[in-house]
């Protein structure tokens, strides 16, 4: 049996707090003088939760994510994290507010090694004891990290550069993680794996906002779905629901029902 994995930290300093660790409420959002992308967007983010966000290409699920982490500012609306406004933040104070963003697509510096890449998390941190404990926290829930941390990232499979993306990103303690497609480009064996890892975030206790094109492996790996449509939450509840519901299957999943649905059904 394996062992528990110690939570993770939560950045001090909350105002007041509303149960959820990040809520964004009421967001309009867009690029330059384009039409607006999010056009009155609310989504809440419940501690040790993975939330995840579906929806046609477009519809804007990149965006959220880019609001959320300090690099797009809304153009109005609230972005609360732990209860506290950090409404308007850049990313480095976003960053340090707890939240962090991997984002889509590889970013793993091959040239250098597994533990370079993972400590450029750490950079914001100066205390060398804090930083040991992160490393450790991350080889705990990610062995292929501390199995391959010598060597060059280059040389690991597709999967495991993308754990040491995660790894890099839990270095800082962050309260909720921002997964922006984290299945690109993986053949759907290494997605399995990728989603696996995903929950053993959540289950040491780090809340997951991701952004998923492969819809239905998404959702069944959240705990609670949301789908994004012309800018807003069309539909949000706990995604096992949005899985079985046909009609939903039909307009935004590709149109084959679950399992479960068709059981109901037959
Ligand atoms: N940097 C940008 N500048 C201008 N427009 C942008 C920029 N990034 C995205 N957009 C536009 O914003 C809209 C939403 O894009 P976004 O990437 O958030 O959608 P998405 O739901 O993540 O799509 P996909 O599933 O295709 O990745 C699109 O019309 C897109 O063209």
């Amino acid at each position: 049996m394996s062992e528990p994995i110690p939570a993770p930290q939560a950045p001090s300093g909350p105002a007041h707090s509303t149960g959820n660790l990040l809520e964004l409420n009421d967001i309009q959002a867009g690029y330059g003088r384009a039409a607006m992308v999010l056009r009155g967007l609310t989504i809440k983010v419940p501690a040790a939760t993975v939330v995840c966000l579906v929806g046609p290409n477009g519809a804007g699920k990149s965006t959220v994510l880019k609001v959320a982490s300090g690099l797009l500012r809304p153009r109005s609306g609230e972005i609360l994290v732990g209860g506290r406004d950090v409404t308007g933040q850049g990313p480095q104070e976003m960053l340090s507010s707890g939240l962090a963003h991997v984002l889509q697509g590889h970013s793993v510096f091959r040239e250098m090694t597994v533990a370079e890449n993972v400590l450029l998390g750490a950079y914001t941190l100066r205390d060398k004891a804090k930083v040991a404990e992160r490393v450790a926290f991350v080889q705990h829930l990610f062995p292929i990290v501390g199995e391959r941390w010598k060597q060059l990232a280059g040389l690991l499979s597709g999967g495991q550069q993308k754990q040491v993306e995660f790894a890099r990103s839990l270095m800082v303690s962050p309260q909720v993680v921002l997964l922006d497609e984290p299945s690109m480009g993986l053949d759907p064996k290494t997605t399995a794996t990728v989603f696996e890892q995903v929950v053993r975030m959540r289950d040491a206790g780090v809340a997951v906002l991701l952004v998923e094109q492969n819809a239905r492996r998404a959702l069944e790996t959240a705990d609670i779905g949301c789908v994004l449509d012309l800018g807003r939450v069309h539909i949000t509840g706990p995604a096992r629901e949005l899985l079985d519901d046909p009609q939903l299957s039909e307009l935004y999943l590709g149109g084959r029902p679950a399992e479960s649905a068709l059981r109901k059904e037959g």
